[in-house]
């Protein structure tokens, strides 16, 4: 190990209650909104094949065209609560809002700047509105705030000149008060996304940003911040130079998933997902594949399997409309987590072999097993191997206890449990499973979920 003035402030999860609190949300909701969603992927009747929040950057757009588009933001279809209302509905348990994205327009009224939704024709704050909603369903809310902006004068990717030092403690300056201002703003806060922290000029800052993230926890405590935020002494930004990460949880499977849990490091962390292939801003014609609500329940399942929260992303339009093919997503991975959210709320990695069949989860609190199914065998066998003096001696379906499924166990202490279904199952379904092991846990003396 090498000295680190600014390296990881720990060695290991957090343990305090919103972090686990954070760590059993299991499915959260991304936010992307801005001044991009009018354009919505065109301009001068010209198609942007790259992501829609990114428009102000292609030669297509000029930027002075892109700078005057708030001048027309008037959402008259925005309602904050039929927002809130539908995250409930989906199941998720905690939301990520863009506050300002790198076009470095402000959907809270910020005193720092005039790029801003005070300064629209719409007026009132967005982001308000949105954590008031929210907060109404129960659902925690979490800001994403952009490092980049495009915007402010004294944002650069690079310091080379004096004049660009000067200009950038300005704006560093300017960071600092934004943040302070959206946590003064919005104390019910449970964390910040960042994101836009990849430039050279921002990783010379460990000092800067060490102290900054000092003063962010002070405001708030127990605030949740992930390993996007600090650079090191030597701007490593995620993992310090001792290989140890930096933040509250890694925030490094954007549009991917691991596959195992060696490759999540034993640290927490999520992965933020688009329901098109790249696209998080509102874009009105979607390109390439879109997932289906089953493609998208498994990639949940999936990081929940692995000790991961999964973040689906939703892209409302211009007018503040969460357009129809989201809504419907929405109603159908609802459904399916109104019968099987009992795998996925409490729940994370089950360190027993990974069959063809699907994916264990268990609940940390209670440690009840599960199997949530994706493969159906042809066989209608199971294979389940558990742990040495694990048996298995129950195993019934999570939407029907009362029909038990044959079990058989192999001389080499593997499980079979039989399970044939008179009709092909149209979605994954949830076998639970319970063992020798599991004591009674009515009293268990974990913390109870909130
Ligand atoms: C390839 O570089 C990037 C840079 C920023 C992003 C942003 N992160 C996502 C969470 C969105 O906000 C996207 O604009 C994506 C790809």
């Amino acid at each position: 190990n090498i000295t680190l003035k600014y390296g990881a402030e720990r060695i290991g999860k957090r343990t305090d209650q919103p972090m686990q609190d954070w760590r059993n949300y299991g499915l959260g909701q991304f936010i992307h909104w801005g001044v991009y969603a009018i354009p919505g992927g065109h301009w001068n009747g010209k198609y942007y094949a790259g992501a829609a929040e990114w428009i102000r950057s292609w030669e297509g757009m000029p930027n002075e065209a892109y700078d005057n588009l708030y001048k027309e933001f008037n959402p008259k279809n925005f309602n904050a609560n039929a927002w809130a209302k539908q995250a409930k509905e989906l199941g998720a348990k905690y939301v990520i809002i863009t506050t300002k994205h790198h076009d470095g327009f402000c959907l809270w009224p910020s005193e720092y700047t005039d790029y801003t939704i005070a300064n629209t024709p719409y007026k009132k704050d967005i982001i308000g509105a949105l954590v008031e909603a929210y907060d109404k369903q129960g659902i925690d809310v979490y800001l994403y705030f952009s490092i980049i902006d495009w915007n402010h004068f004294g944002y650069k990717s690079k310091l080379v000149t004096d004049k660009d030092r000067t200009d950038y403690e300005v704006f560093k300056e300017f960071t600092r008060n934004q943040l302070i201002e959206l946590l003064t703003r919005y104390p019910e806060t449970k964390g910040l996304w960042f994101d836009g922290t990849w430039d050279a000029a921002w990783k010379e800052q460990a000092s800067y940003v060490y102290d900054l993230d000092k003063e962010l926890r002070e405001m708030i405590p127990g605030l949740i911040i992930g390993s996007r935020f600090r650079p090191d002494d030597y701007g490593n930004r995620h993992f310090d130079a001792n290989g140890n990460m930096m933040g509250d949880y890694e925030q490094g499977w954007e549009r991917k998933m691991p596959n195992t849990i060696e490759e999540v490091h034993g640290n927490d962390w999520d992965c933020v997902m688009t329901i098109p292939e790249n696209q998080w801003g509102y874009h009105s014609d979607w390109r390439g594949h879109v997932k289906t609500s089953n493609e998208l329940i498994e990639m949940l399942v999936k990081a929940v399997a692995l000790d991961g929260n999964f973040v689906l992303n939703f892209g409302p339009d211009g007018l503040g409309t969460i357009r129809k093919e989201e809504t419907k997503l929405a109603k159908q991975v609802g459904e399916w987590m109104k019968v099987n959210s009992t795998a996925i709320y409490n729940c994370g990695y089950l360190d027993w072999e990974k069959q063809d069949w699907g994916y264990f989860t268990t609940n940390r609190i209670t440690q009840e097993k599960y199997m949530v199914v994706f493969n159906q065998p042809i066989s209608g066998v199971y294979t389940v191997k558990t742990k040495k003096g694990v048996s298995i001696e129950k195993a019934y379906l999570l939407d029907n206890p009362g029909l038990e499924l044959s079990i058989e166990k192999t001389y080499n202490n593997e499980f079979l449990i039989q399970y044939n279904p008179e009709n092909h199952p149209e979605e994954p379904f949830v076998m639970v499973i319970e063992t020798n092991k599991d004591q009674n846990n009515s009293d268990n003396q974990y913390l109870q979920p909130k």
